[in-house]
């Protein structure tokens, strides 16, 4: 059976299925047990005894559907949970198989919404909905059958009692609906708005902006309350109308009853024990009301993560995708154009050559580098590495011998070790010396109290930006890959780290690509390309080049595998 997002096992739906029947078995000794006590009562003057045993028969089926109920409460979680434990993984590797500036383009609010406050909807849905509502039927069903089979006129008159709560319960639902799409949006937007403040604090500070921003939250908060009061109020007037509903059915059948006794047709223990069957019907009739309020409630949730998991993704490991293993590391662009960025770019970087990418800010020298780490798809076009076309690769090997270096990719929270060695978590310890060395970072590990153990906050913004940028430099040339992409690499680096790194990246054994406006980069560099509007608008040898003379070994440890 499907729940819409995810299939429900048949074992929790038979889990359901069964305590369902439990209770109506129950119930249905409940009635047997009513109607005897009545029975007993009505002829007490020749033995009272005989009333006891049918009291305790009803405590202990009391007692029985308190702990049928508690059990169906837990069952009914678990299903949700479960559900959206599923769910949640399968969320989470759509995410990670999107591009990141696909990422980018979504708000952070909707999209923490969808992996949070949407799985939250779906749960209550699953198991206060539709799991609990699956029981709720089954007794529903089979006690109004016995009430049918005692009397029945009481019978139609709950049903039509329940009916007509069900149809104002329903009239409510798109309003409902309404309500609950403003108190998502005012979430989302808040939501948004508190993850950028916790990010741009010191921008907020700096410009003076603490008031305007707080009277925007305030204002944000307020909205965000008054929309849930308006939800919360048409879900009180839903639950009313539930409860009322309940009791009402009560006196109708009993009115029905009562009727049918005066024609004979009815005892008073057959009257009684239908009258709290039906009674006892009201809190499953309840629960099935709530299923709509549930659905209408979770409906804009699961077509958001409905379209958000068909939604571009590109699956980590797919079968028939071939793994890349990069050998000399030549790069061809073929005809290759991105929205807004890039348009018909094509051209070959041999391998194991430096490239200096050049041109305005905005010509798409970042949106080149991105498409070789396949951080941006190309809309046309192909990307080839060694004659590989890395759309039809694998995600998780295409990137494994490419290192980039961006700022669009942060350090992590963590320990600087787990920082550098975030791609290889088996580098060695002279391998990592040897980065270390190469990026001008010696100085700093011995600097921290607890060298590469030292705790990095998110973004590393417990270290100055230069120092990060060496870091985020380190652990893209951890094991030196074969392709190292470098976008702006120097941009906060002082004269002396920068000439460290300039050092280490003359001598650098595969292909590189460098984003600059620096001409003393251009100068490290064989060739150049240079973007304009996104378009390429010159390849040639790179002027100023200079030697770097032969490679030592001393100067690079670690090799290429
Ligand atoms: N994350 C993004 N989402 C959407 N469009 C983007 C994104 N980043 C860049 N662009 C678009 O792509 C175009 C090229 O940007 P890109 O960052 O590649 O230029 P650049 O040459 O690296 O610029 P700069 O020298 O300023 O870093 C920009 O004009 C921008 O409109």
């Amino acid at each position: 059976m499907s729940l819409g997002l995810v299939p429900l096992p048949p074992r929790d739906l038979a889990w359901v299925i069964a305590l369902g029947i439990a209770q109506a078995l129950v119930l249905g000794g409940w009635i047997v047990c009513t109607w005897q006590a009545v029975d007993a009562i009505a002829g007490m003057q020749q033995d009272i005894a005989a009333v006891y045993p049918w009291l305790a028969g009803l405590l202990a089926v009391s007692l029985c559907m308190g702990g049928l109920r508690a059990l169906e409460f837990r069952v009914c979680e678990r299903i949700g949970f479960d559900a959206v434990r599923r769910l949640r993984m399968q969320l989470y590797r759509h995410m990670v198989g999107m591009a990141p500036r696909q990422i980018q383009h979504r708000s952070r609010g909707s999209l923490l919404l969808r992996l949070t406050g949407d799985l939250t909807m779906y749960r209550t849905l699953l198991s206060r909905g539709i799991a609990r509502g699956i029981a709720s039927a089954i007794v529903l069903v089979i006690g109004l059958a016995v009430v049918a089979w005692i009397s029945g006129p009481m019978a139609v008159a709950a049903i039509l009692v329940f009916g007509l709560g069900a149809a104002a319960s329903v009239s409510q639902g798109r309003l409902l609906r309404r309500a609950t799409a403003v108190v998502r949006r005012r979430r989302s937007l808040l939501t948004g708005n508190i993850d950028e403040q916790v990010n741009t604090l010191a921008v907020v500070q700096t410009f003076g902006r603490v008031g305007g921003e707080t009277s925007r939250l305030s204002h944000q908060n307020d909205s965000m309350t008054k929309a849930l009061n308006r939800e919360a109020a048409i879900r009180g007037r839903m639950r009313g109308i539930s409860a009322a509903t309940g009791w009402a059915a009560v006196m109708v059948a009993l009115a029905a009853g009562a009727y049918e006794m005066s024609e004979g047709y009815l005892t008073l223990a057959g009257l009684a024990a239908a009258a709290t069957c039906v009674r006892h019907l009201a809190s499953p009739a309840r629960n099935l009301a709530l299923v709509h309020d549930y659905w209408r409630r979770a409906d804009i949730s699961r077509r958001k993560i409905r379209d958000f998991l068909n939604s571009r993704s590109r699956p980590l490991d797919e079968l028939g995708h071939m793994p890349v293993r990069v050998r000399a590391g030549m790069i061809q662009f073929d005809r290759v154009s991105v929205k807004g960025a890039l348009s018909g770019v094509s051209g070959t970087i041999p391998g194991r050559k430096r490239v200096a990418i050049v041109g305005p800010s905005g010509a798409g020298k970042s949106t080149l580098l991105g498409l070789v780490a396949r951080l941006v798809e190309p809309d046309q076009g192909e990307v080839l590495v060694d004659g590989i076309v890395l759309s039809s690769a694998t995600l998780h090997t295409s990137t494994r011998d490419i290192g980039i270096v961006s700022a669009d990719l942060p350090l992590m929270r963590g320990t600087l070790r787990r920082n550098l060695t975030y791609r290889h978590r088996s580098a060695s310890d002279e391998e990592l010396a040897s980065v270390l060395t190469a990026c001008g970072l010696d100085g700093l590990v011995g600097s921290l109290p607890q060298g590469l153990d030292s705790w990095l906050t998110e973004g590393g913004r417990n270290l100055s930006a230069g120092e990060r940028q060496r870091v985020a430099l380190a652990r893209a040339m951890l094991r030196f890959p074969r392709i190292l992409l470098l976008d702006e690499p120097t941009t906060n680096l002082d004269r002396e780290s920068a000439a460290i790194f300039h050092a280490a990246i003359d001598r650098y054994p595969g292909t590189v690509l460098i984003a600059t406006h620096d001409p003393a980069e251009v100068a490290l560099t064989d060739m150049t390309w240079e973007l304009c509007d996104g378009r390429l608008v010159r390849v040639g040898p790179s002027e100023d080049r200079h030697d770097p003379g032969p490679l030592r070994a001393q100067d690079m440890v670690g090799t290429l595998q």
